[in-house]
Formats: structure tokens, C-alpha cells, sequence
């Protein structure tokens, strides 16, 4: 069963408010901690809400952009105007919308070599005077999908064994490749938040929080950090009746 704080609301809606609230309260600790806030963004369906949550007001003023940089945990490996890319989502919902610097968005340069884009993030994450290695992000936002993956980390890869902080792998079940965070950086994150709605995740909430198993999301122990499950009620239902 995996460690954390639980926070379980009533819809999609409350989940995301809550979200953001904490979000906030984690942007202003790290800020006012080190002087800036280091927040990588999850991809895929989910997170969409709470990027155009934030996005609005009163929210988006209460985070100081000019001083928060912004990561990816993953990448679909196609083009940033891709429908998939995960960038391009972020960035409709919330990035144009902000006042942050634009070296401050590191997004993944899929038009780059594999190589070479892992070289460029593992650069842009392991910048800004980062002390440690792996360096710690200060919120690393994530994603569960219904077969335990999150981030692009799938079941049974052998990137679940990589001592690397970044991975390019082929994700069998789609038939493509992307681009991730390993287990040793999210890890190393001060603050790991999943994001988790609907029925469709209920069988593997339940899996995770009341069976012994293994899937990737279930590896996700930060060394040092803390670790939250911000839930909806649909998702949660058989850890909240049990
Ligand atoms: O493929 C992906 O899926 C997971 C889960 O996405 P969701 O839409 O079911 O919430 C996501 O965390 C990951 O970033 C994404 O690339």
C-alpha cells in the first residue's frame, strides 16, 4: 500500500479547487524556502481542469510565475503542435496565459534526437544551482493510468530499473515512444501529487491501496518528500468504503 496523504472530495471540480489551493500553499513555501518553485506537470486527460482552473483568476495571481519554472514528467515523442503532446495541452489550458519567462517552460525537444532531448532535459533539470543529485524538484505532478502506470513509466519496462533521472521508451501498449522521469528523480521530489478521477480508476485504487502490488505507481516512495493522492469519490470508492 503506498504511503500519503489521501485527500478525497466529492467531484472532479472539488478535486481540482483542492488541488489548487495546495498547489498555491506549495508555491509560496518553496519560494519563499529557496526563491523559486520548481513544478513538473503531468500529461494525458486528467490534469486539463486543473490547468484551466489555474489558469483563471483568483488563482493564477496568487503563484509568483516570474520565479516558477515548469517541467514535464512526460512527453508523447511528436512534435510540440501535436494533438498528443502533452505540452501542447499545458500550454492551451494554462502556459500562454501566464507571465512566465519562456526559459523558464522547459518543455521536451522531441524535435531533437533521442540522445540529444534527454541530454537537453537532464541539463535543464540539474541547472539553477541544484545542489543534489538526483536534483529535487519541489512538486511533481502525476497521473495513474487504469493499468498502474504513471508518468510514461508502463508495467513490466525495464526503464523501472533505471539508475538514469530521464528515459526515451517504447510503451508496447501504444505502439510508440515517450519520453519520461524515472523512478529516482520523482523520488527525489519534495512534494509527488496524483491527480485521480473516475470510475475508470476505481479497480486500480483499489488495487493499489488495499492489495499487495507492483505497478509502477505503486514504486513511487519519495526518499524525502512527502506524498499526496488528491482523489474524487468515483476513483476512491472502495478505499473510502473499506
Ligand atoms: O499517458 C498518460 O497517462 C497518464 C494518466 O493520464 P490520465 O489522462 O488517465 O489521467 C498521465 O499521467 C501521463 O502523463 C500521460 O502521458
Amino acid at each position: 500500500m503506498p504511503r500519503g496523504h489521501i485527500h478525497i472530495s466529492p467531484s472532479l471540480e472539488d478535486v481540482v479547487d483542492n488541488l489548487t489551493h495546495w498547489l498555491i500553499e506549495e508555491a509560496h513555501n518553496a519560494i519563499q524556502d529557496h526563491g523559486h518553485f520548481r513544478l513538473a506537470l503531468s500529461g494525458g486527460s486528467t490534469p486539463k481542469a486543473l490547468y484551466s482552473y489555474l489558469a483563471q483568476e483568483p488563482y493564477q495571481s496568487q503563484i509568483d510565475w516570474s520565479r516558477t519554472e515548469i517541467f514535464f514528467s512526460d512527453e508523447r515523442d511528436v512534435p510540440p503542435t501535436h494533438p498528443d503532446s502533452n505540452y501542447q495541452m499545458a500550454n492551451k489550458a494554462l502556459l500562454a496565459r501566464l507571465k512566465t519567462p519562456p526559459w523558464a517552460i522547459h518543455r521536451w525537444y522531441t524535435e531533437y534526437s533521442p540522445p540529444l532531448a534527454l541530454a537537453d532535459y537532464r541539463a535543464h533539470l540539474t541547472a539553477n544551482g541544484t545542489a543534489s543529485y538526483p536534483p529535487s524538484l519541489d512538486v511533481i505532478l502525476l497521473g495513474l493510468g487504469p493499468e498502474g502506470h504513471t508518468a510514461s513509466l508502463f508495467p513490466d519496462q525495464p526503464v523501472l530499473q533505471s539508475h538514469d533521472i530521464v528515459a526515451h521508451v517504447f510503451v508496447p501498449s501504444h505502439h510508440s515512444w515517450r519520453y519520461t522521469f524515472t523512478l529516482p528523480l520523482i523520488n527525489h521530489a519534495h512534494q509527488i501529487a496524483f491527480l485521480v478521477t473516475g470510475e475508470s480508476k476505481q479497480a486500480i485504487i483499489s488495487e493499489l491501496f488495499l492489495e499487495h502490488c507492483d505497478v509502477p505507481a505503486a514504486r513511487v516512495n519519495p526518499v524525502h518528500g512527502e506524498l499526496h493522492w488528491f482523489l474524487d469519490k468515483a476513483s476512491a470508492k472502495a478505499i473510502s468504503q473499506s
